[in-house]
């Protein structure tokens, strides 16, 4: 029977796809298996220590049986010895060994999976953040989410569980015939004429009482969406006056889940009189037969005892390696599957932080020469097509453009998270690929959009621009963000917590925190994506006077949507359609009566007129 689990990792909450158990996916999981190979003398006295203890464990019946035997007078076995008591405290030594072999299988095999487990999800981790943006495109989160949970889970409980019992079972299988036949030959032929079948049978009809509750459990899940659903949207149920229509629609499932409910209790009935019938039948009619052979002095009273026990322990091992199987297939399903995470190509990121100090440093100036760039997931939509412009250090250069031109696209690109298809960027002149990576992204910041802020403390979260910076370097960067004041207002000031169960802050707020964060990093070129929704005039003037002084004396590529804000710009870039169709300075650009630009900034002081 497979036992409970030894370990920490949770039960896998999905049920998880099982593979075939072929050559190429056993030598998939031998890949995996190197992970324990720092461990390995512990697994394998972990492995020895399990056959020893199947092996003690095997010899109850005997002991047993032969107390029984003892109780009549009769002795066995010459090894035992001739007296009650004394086979007795054997048997009570026996478990004495028996529970100091368990203390240590159970310690050195969770240790060695808790250990190997812990370097997989961590390889697993690091080389999940390391991969390209592309990979993440293409990729849920849920999924990837699940590799590292589920997965990795299942592998662990293999490691621990699995394994373990696949070999213990086999022993006491191989074991308890070899003793079967050894008591009686007779009871052993007729026991393994009838057991296999009843144990397939139950094992069968077993499994598909297990399918129809995962239906009805599935359903279940169905029907708990809908009130989710229901709830969330609360207000536009109300509004539509839609109660009674949700109410019908939980309604219809909640029918479902019964019906397939009530179906499977038929089957779990029949399961349930099969089992009474059929397999404790066999037993009684071992029993009875066995008895019969006791009368007839063919066998005695602890012969048939240590018979029943033995057979017991066979059906029962039987009877787990089914389920065992079947854990062994989903591992090797769960094992291919972060395998091929661990194959993907990372990007060149170390893991070790001190090799990702800045090498060769950035001045500022940035070109993109005929760059030509289409997502690697959409290769038939090009989005920037055949794209030319250079800011010098220090220059501020806007990008503008109606919604899907390619604005963000190009701050990707600057950023090295995408590689144009052709053409090249240059970062002082030399091509982006002369820099490493790190180089290129430690001397780039972004403030984006949509900022996203961890769950931690306000001081964390602007270190995040700088690790390891100092608490005064943080504080003077809230300070010239016009940050510190709406900061120190807060009861525990820089140790608020902020993100999904924290302090919910206001846009304008993030985003001068995001300001914060940028000053800290002090990188030599900026991109600023403007947010897009709109903030009051009061929390307007503090996030741009704060990007004022972010953009001091750096080269910044604003991606903006109000054009109010770019006009003292150096030069700004008109895309559409993923071409540079206008570009100048705002006064030029907007004597271009027929340009795109003096219509886009005709619309907005329209509207905002309006
Ligand atoms: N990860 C992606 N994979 C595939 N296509 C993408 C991806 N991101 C953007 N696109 C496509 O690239 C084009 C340009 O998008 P981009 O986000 O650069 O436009 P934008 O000018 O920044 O738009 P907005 O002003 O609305 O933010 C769009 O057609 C968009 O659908």
């Amino acid at each position: 029977m497979a036992r409970g689990r030894l370990n920490s990792g949770s039960k896998a909450e999905a049920e998880l796809p099982k593979a075939k158990i072929n050559r190429s996916s056993l030598r998939n999981v031998a890949k995996l298996l190197t992970y324990l190979k720092p461990y390995r003398w512990k697994f394998i006295a972990g492995m020895i220590f399990l056959f020893i203890s199947s092996l003690v464990g095997l010899a109850f019946p005997t002991i047993l049986g032969s107390l029984i035997n003892a109780s009549q007078n009769k002795f066995d076995y010459p090894f035992l010895p001739h007296s009650i008591n004394a086979i007795g405290l054997a048997g009570i030594a026996l478990l004495f060994v028996q529970a100091i072999i368990s203390f240590f299988r159970v310690l050195w095999f969770v240790q060695v999976s808790e250990k190997s487990l812990a370097d997989i999800r961590r390889d697993t981790y690091f080389k999940l953040v390391t991969l390209p943006m592309n990979f993440f495109a293409n990729h849920r989160v849920g999924e990837l989410n699940s590799r590292i949970s589920a997965d990795l889970s299942q592998i662990q409980d293999t490691l621990t569980t699995t394994i373990a019992e696949i070999v213990r079972q086999g022993v006491i299988l191989i074991g308890s015939v070899i003793f079967l036949a050894i008591v009686s030959p007779k009871l052993t032929l007729a026991i393994l004429a009838i057991l296999p079948f009843l144990v397939a049978f139950a094992v069968v009809f077993g499994r598909f009482i297990r399918k129809t509750s995962r239906q009805a459990q599935d359903k279940l899940g169905e029907s708990n969406t809908i009130v989710e659903e229901t709830l969330q949207g609360i207000a536009n149920v109300k509004a539509f006056v839609n109660e009674s229509h949700e109410a019908s629609r939980y309604d219809k499932v909640l029918r479902q889940v019964v019906n397939i409910a009530v179906k499977g209790a038929k089957f779990r009935g029949i399961f349930a009189s099969f089992i009474v019938f059929f397999l404790f039948g066999t037993f009684v009619a071992v029993i009875w037969y066995g008895s019969i052979l006791v009368h007839d002095h063919q066998l005695l009273f602890g012969g048939l005892t240590k018979f029943i026990m033995y057979s017991i322990f066979a059906g029962a091992a039987m009877g787990s390696f089914p389920d065992l199987y079947a854990n062994l297939q989903k591992a090797i399903g769960a094992s291919e599957r972060v395998l091929e995470l661990l194959g993907e190509q990372g990007e060149a990121i170390s893991i070790v932080e001190s090799d990702n100090h800045i090498k060769q440093t950035i001045t500022g100036d940035i070109a993109f020469d005929n760059i030509v760039f289409a997502y690697p997931s959409r290769p038939e939509l090009t989005v920037l097509k055949s794209i030319s412009f250079n800011a010098d250090a220090g220059q501020r250069v806007a990008i503008v453009g109606p919604s899907g031109s390619g604005k963000s696209t190009l701050a990707s690109l600057i950023l090295q998270f995408y590689h144009p298809q052709s053409g090249s960027i240059l970062f002082d002149g030399k091509p982006a690929g002369n820099y490493s990576l790190t180089d290129i992204r430690n001397q780039v910041a972004i403030v984006p959009q949509d900022v996203l802020l961890f769950g931690g403390t306000i001081l964390e979260n602007i270190a995040y621009g700088r690790l390891g910076a100092s608490e005064e370097d943080i504080i003077q960067a809230a300070k010239r963000a016009n940050a510190h004041l709406f900061i120190s207002s807060f009861p525990e000031g820089y140790e608020t917590i902020v993100g999904e169960r924290g302090v919910k802050l206001s846009g304008g707020q993030r985003q001068r925190i995001a300001i914060a964060r940028a000053l800290l990093k002090n990188p030599a070129i900026l991109i600023l994506d403007e947010a897009t929704s709109s903030l009051d005039s009061e929390s307007e003037r503090l996030v741009q006077e704060a990007l004022e002084e972010l953009m001091k004396d750096r080269t910044s590529i604003i991606i903006a949507h109000r054009l109010s804000t770019i006009r003292e710009a150096d030069k700004i870039i008109v895309l559409e359609k993923g071409h540079i169709i206008e570009s100048g300075s705002h006064i030029e650009l907007i004597g271009n009566e027929q340009g795109l630009y003096k219509y886009l900034s005709q619309l907005q002081f329209e509207s905002s007129q309006a």
